[in-house]
Parts: structure tokens; C-alpha cells; sequence
């Protein structure tokens, strides 16, 4: 077995009774768990008054899906032990199951085990209850609530297409760009700010969301980005200004997070750079293969979200759709985005049409599915860190992204960012954007956890603060 990197701090687990692994363990997965089971039920219920053969063994299906489903809850609940993935042929069983073995004893409890492993594992064995089955391979049970939310936040979508066509339309733009504080550099501010705040809106973590809270998350604009600013705890964006500069027609890969806004604020992003500046000319995008931590990006999100823009009537149900003139906005951006996927400017890293699961089965598409921190990237996937290697900056989207990159462990928070990416700093150029919705952070100026510790005790967990951090590659 590879040996992994070993953390010279603790992992977070839910021992711990003030961590937020804690409250996932009593209250989150609690509540994502029956969300799911609704979903399958909502499908069995129309399944009832079908006589269909087939529709019939669809039913049993799903009835066996919810009783392993509830089986689980309940382990949980008890503090029962993870148990084996079964094989199902989608990849990533061996990875999980091998680690599994060396937990002993209570740490092999759910409220004992090292929490990145045990959320992991989670979507993972869920995963494994719908792959074993004939009718159920292709349900993405998270689907609906990816589509409502993306349809919820229409004003914030209308807003950033209109910003982001009239910057294209704009000439005049990249001239002067050396100049500080030019044109394009607030631009670019701008838009990766977009591209921060849009990770704020995660399904998993905003159960209840109302439509007000989606909006006052979703505030864009150059004066709520300034308001915004302030709660960036660490801010590394003049020195990504100032590598950029030095890139010309790159390569930008994005670790996607989640699905809907905060893709579409990828996309805006990943637009602006290509069609904005000089500095990049291609994207790739990774995504995830199995529904994962409710809301990422899988396959057929990624060219939904498009497709939606184009969809004149997913819009118009919203409780903001667009006014006149507005859906031309949509179309044309939707349009663009659609060129640079023929024209390969965008793409995606496994085929637009990978069936859900199938990218499990490689190293570059299943990797983003497996336990591990990326701190063990380098050693368990060469070639996905040979491919990123390609790679001029590669921007790594939210908070399990980050916590993956740390490895999830409790660091003092002074500790150097470099330093929490053990070894895999300085194999790649890399950006995170992360807003915290976890306990581990690292590369905070002194004096910050304390401050906050005393002014706002959740900060590590709300959602309302974020660390941008970059780190570049070393030429070895
Ligand atoms: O979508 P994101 O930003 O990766 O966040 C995922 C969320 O789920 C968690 O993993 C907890 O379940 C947190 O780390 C985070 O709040």
C-alpha cells in the first residue's frame, strides 16, 4: 500500500464536540440522508400506477435503495462501524476499502473516524447503492434541488451576463494592462471575486435556504464586492495579478466545486480570461463523477447549465425572470460558451457524455472521488499531476477542495499555506478559492483567529469568510 503523507497535525474528526465534523455527524447528514430518500420515494410514488414489467422492478429497486439508504442513517445514529463498499464496477472500491482496513477499533466508528474520510466514503457508498441496481444507474438523486437552486438565483445570473458581455464588447480593454490599477485588473478583481462568493451557495450546507438568503449570498456588483473584500481573511489576488501578467494564451484548469451558480460563475470567469485577456486560452474543467457532497458538478451539469441559458422557458418560471432584453444577454453569453466548447477553448476533462460513474474508472476523471488529500495526489496520481502539470494556473473551487489541499487537519492557523500542502507545494501553480465552511485553515496573519475567535465565534464554519491563496510552482 502507498504510504500517505503523514500530517504533523491532527486529522479533524467528529471526536472532537466543537468541530463542525460534530455537527455534520448529528445534523447535516441526518438531514441529507432522508433528502434523498424523498427523491427515490417521489420516483416510486409515480412508479405505483405503472404496470410495466419494468417499471415494477424499477419500484423494488428503489425500495431496496431507501431500506440500504436508512440502514445507514441508523449506523450512524448508533455510532456503528463503516463497513466495506461492495464491488460494483464503478472504480475507487479498492482505495476506500484498503484504507478502512488499517482504521482499528473505535477508530472505525462513525463517531470516531477521520471526518474527510468518512464524508467521502459516504457519497461514495451511496453512490454504490445505485450503481448496483439495473433502473438506477443514471440517477443523480441531488438533481432537482441543483435545478431549483440555479433557477433561485436568476437575478445574480442576469447581472453577471450583462457585466460580462459588455466587457467582451469593450475594445479597449487590455490595453495598458501593465498600469496599475488599469481597467482589466479591476475587471479581473472583480470577476474572481464572483467566482469566490458563488461557492458560498452549497446545497449541502444550506438545507433551508430561502430565496432571500440565495440573494443576499449572491450579491454582485462592484460595491457589494468591496463590502464583500473585507471578509477575505487572506488575500493573495494582487500577487495572481501580478503571475499572470507574465502568461501569455495559457492554460487555466478549474477543479470545479459545485453545480448551478457557482459553475455559472466558473464559466464567467473562464470566459473573461479567454475572451478578455491576453493571458489565457484554454480551460479545463474538472468535475466529479458520482453525485458528491450534494451539489458538485458531474457531466451532465456542466453542459445543462448552458443549455439552460439557451432555454427560454427554465427562466421564465423563476421568481426574477429576466426582463425584456435580458434573455438576449443569456443567449448571447450561452452562445459564446457553446463556441468555445466546439472550438475547444472550454472543455471539459472526460467526454461531455460520460454516464455517471464511468469516469471513476481513470486516474484524471475518478481522482476527485476518491478519500484522498491532495497532498497525496503526487504519489497516487501521477497522471493526473502530470496533466496539471501542463497546466499554467490551476484554480481549485470551495471549501472540500481546500480542505483536501490541507488534508483536513487541525494547523495552527499561522501556519504557511505552502506548508499545508505538504507534498504537493510547488508542483503546480495554484489558486483556492474557498469560502469557510469547515474548521481547518491555514496561512492567516497573526492575530486573525484570535480577533474573530471573539467577534464572530462561527467564522471558521458560516460561509461569510474566505481565504484566496496561491502558491506557485517550483521549476525542478
Ligand atoms: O461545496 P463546498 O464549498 O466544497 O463545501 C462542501 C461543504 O461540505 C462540507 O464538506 C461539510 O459537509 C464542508 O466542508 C463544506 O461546508
Amino acid at each position: 500500500m502507498v504510504q500517505l503523507y503523514e500530517c504533523p497535525y491532527p486529522r479533524v474528526s467528529p471526536q472532537d464536540k466543537h468541530s463542525f465534523a460534530y455537527v455534520t455527524l448529528i445534523k447535516r447528514w441526518p438531514t441529507i440522508l432522508p433528502g434523498v430518500i424523498n427523491t427515490v420515494s417521489n420516483v416510486n410514488h409515480e412508479l405505483h400506477s405503472q404496470s410495466s414489467p419494468e417499471a415494477q422492478d424499477k419500484l423494488t429497486e428503489g425500495k431496496a435503495i431507501i431500506s440500504k439508504i436508512s440502514a445507514l442513517k441508523h449506523d450512524m445514529g448508533r455510532n456503528g462501524q463503516l463497513v466495506d463498499i461492495e464491488n460494483d464496477g464503478q472504480g475507487n472500491v479498492d482505495c476506500y476499502n484498503r484504507e478502512l482496513a488499517t482504521f482499528t477499533g473505535d477508530q472505525r466508528g462513525w463517531s470516531h473516524v477521520n471526518w474527510l474520510f468518512a464524508e467521502c466514503y459516504l457519497y461514495r457508498r451511496l453512490r454504490n447503492f445505485f450503481a448496483l441496481t439495473k433502473h438506477w444507474r443514471d440517477f443523480d438523486p441531488f438533481f432537482p434541488s441543483k435545478a431549483e437552486t440555479y433557477k433561485s438565483s436568476s437575478a445574480a445570473i442576469i447581472h453577471l451576463a450583462k457585466a460580462l458581455n459588455t466587457l467582451v464588447r469593450r475594445t479597449d480593454l487590455s490595453q495598458d494592462f501593465e498600469r496599475e490599477g488599469s481597467a482589466l485588473e479591476i475587471a479581473f478583481l472583480e470577476m474572481v471575486q464572483a467566482d469566490l462568493w458563488g461557492n458560498a451557495t452549497d446545497l449541502s450546507l444550506l438545507v433551508d435556504l430561502k430565496y432571500e438568503d440565495l440573494q443576499k449570498l449572491q450579491a454582485v456588483g462592484a460595491a457589494a464586492q468591496a463590502e464583500q473584500a473585507k471578509y477575505i481573511l487572506r488575500n493573495d489576488l494582487p500577487k495572481v495579478w501580478e503571475y499572470l501578467k507574465t502568461v501569455k494564451d495559457g492554460r487555466l484548469d478549474i477543479v470545479m466545486d459545485n453545480a448551478g451558480f457557482e459553475l455559472y460563475t466558473d464559466f464567467i470567469l473562464a470566459d473573461f480570461l479567454i475572451s478578455c485577456t491576453p493571458f489565457v486560452k484554454e480551460v479545463v474543467f474538472h468535475g466529479k463523477a458520482i453525485p458528491w457532497f450534494v451539489s458538485d458538478v458531474l457531466p451532465y451539469d456542466f453542459t445543462w447549465a448552458i443549455d439552460s441559458l439557451l432555454d427560454v422557458s427554465f427562466f421564465a418560471s423563476a421568481s426574477k425572470p429576466p426582463k425584456e432584453g435580458e434573455s438576449e444577454e443569456l443567449k448571447t453569453l450561452a452562445t459564446r460558451w457553446k463556441s468555445h466548447l466546439s472550438s475547444g477553448k472550454f472543455k471539459l476533462s472526460v467526454p461531455l457524455d460520460t454516464p455517471l460513474g464511468d469516469a471513476q474508472n481513470e486516474e484524471i476523471g475518478g481522482f476527485w472521488t476518491t478519500q484522498y488529500s491532495y497532498q497525496d495526489l503526487p504519489k497516487v496520481a501521477p497522471k493526473l499531476l502530470e496533466e496539471l502539470q501542463k497546466s499554467d494556473l490551476v484554480l481549485f473551487k470551495g471549501d472540500l477542495n481546500y480542505r483536501k489541499l490541507v488534508g483536513d487537519a487541525w494547523w495552527p492557523t499561522t501556519t504557511p499555506f505552502e506548508e499545508a500542502l505538504g507534498p504537493l507545494k510547488g508542483k503546480i501553480t495554484l489558486l483556492s478559492l474557498r469560502t469557510n465552511k469547515a474548521d481547518t485553515i491555514a496561512g492567516l496573519p497573526e492575530g486573525v483567529a484570535e480577533r474573530l475567535n471573539k467577534e464572530a465565534p462561527d467564522w471558521r464554519t458560516s460561509g461569510k469568510y474566505a481565504v484566496v491563496s496561491f502558491c506557485e510552482k517550483h521549476e525542478s
